[in-house]
């Protein structure tokens, strides 16, 4: 049996274990800081196995321990966003989680792929491969899948539509200057421009934008979580079964897209070994230049943590 470690027990740490052990494919480590926290919660999903049908392990821990041997460590410690801040506000505190997180991966799970989500989350994941110093293939970020998820469900909504037969495409880094890409999203195979006027797919594409920040808006005390562990669920799946999916994810960039020494949302193919390929789209020099746009916005949040 596989097995996969999240850290952090919070919103997106708790619902991505749910939705792992309703997949059945890993027994799970759950961690967190706050003592009891991940032990009551896994006993929690633990106890709903027979009822669900799923036949994992499930345990909870502020030990990193017993991270050991895990296939792959999802990095959901850090806090959220609330109403008014920038995902970028979050940095000064999440950089110093993610540092100690990544120190006890590297400490006892040293062979493991870390998948981070914690915000900002091109520059968390920059961080947590220079960190490790793990190989580019074994360090990624959940973002652009969520982003194309929501990009998604928007279009379905619009056009009165099955969301199956949509196929959404955001690239760039998770924060307001993502890059969805409408030419290379389609309904049925069919390219979104040949559906929509482009104003309806300019107010699609400003609400995938704002998405995060509208929920955060509700919410008041917290960010989103049911969709994005959905988008994280997809993504262990994809590795653990080698299924070879191609999804968006923030990866580092080794010339790819003409940028260097950066993490960047940009599609890329998921197996067993983490990124097994990335994926170059042809861009327009419009979509180039608001890729770039984005890339000014991550590096500027590197920079502030390079030493
Ligand atoms: N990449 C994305 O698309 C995406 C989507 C949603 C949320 N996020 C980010 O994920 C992070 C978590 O969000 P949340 O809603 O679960 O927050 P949350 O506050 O509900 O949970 C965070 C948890 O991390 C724990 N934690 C803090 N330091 C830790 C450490 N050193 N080791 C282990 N655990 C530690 C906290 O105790 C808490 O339980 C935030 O930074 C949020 O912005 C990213
Ligand atoms: O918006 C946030 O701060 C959380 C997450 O990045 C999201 O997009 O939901």
């Amino acid at each position: 049996m596989s097995k996969v470690a999240v850290i952090g027990s919070g919103n997106v740490g708790a619902t991505t274990v749910q939705r792992l052990a309703e997949l059945n494919i890993a027994d799970i480590v759950m961690v967190d800081i706050v003592e009891g926290l991940p032990q009551g919660k896994a006993l929690d999903i633990l106890q709903a196995a027979p009822l669900v049908g799923y036949d994992v392990d499930v345990i909870g821990t502020n030990d990193y321990a017993d991270i050991f041997d895990s296939d792959v460590v999802v990095v959901t410690a850090g806090i959220a966003r609330k109403p008014g801040m920038e995902r970028d506000d979050l940095l000064a505190t999440n950089i110093k989680i993610t540092q100690q997180v990544c120190a006890n991966i590297e400490k006892y799970a040293p062979d493991a792929i870390i998948m981070t989500v914690t915000n900002p989350l091109d520059i968390i994941t920059y961080a947590a491969l220079r960190c490790t110093q793990f190989d580019r293939n074994r360090v990624f970020g959940m973002s652009g899948l969520l982003d194309s998820s929501r990009f998604a469900s928007f279009i379905a909504k619009e056009m009165n539509c099955s969301v199956r037969d949509v196929n959404a495409m955001v690239l760039g880094g998770h924060g307001d200057s993502m890059v969805p890409l409408p030419k290379y999203t389609t309904v049925a195979g069919i390219p979104l421009n040949k559906l929509m006027d482009e104003n309806t797919i300019s107010k699609i594409v400003d609400r995938t934008i704002n998405a995060g920040a509208e929920i955060v808006g509700y919410m008041k005390n917290g960010s989103a979580f049911y969709a994005p562990s959905a988008a994280i669920a997809a993504m262990v799946e994809a590795i653990l079964k080698d299924t070879k999916r191609i999804v968006p994810a923030s990866a580092f960039l080794n010339g790819e897209y003409g940028q260097h020494d950066i993490c960047l949302g940009v599609p890329v193919k998921l197996g067993r070994d983490g990124v097994e390929e990335i994926i170059e789209l042809e861009l327009s020099s419009q979509e180039m230049e608001a890729l770039q746009i984005s890339a000014n916005a991550v590096r500027e949040g590197i920079e502030k943590i390079s030493p």
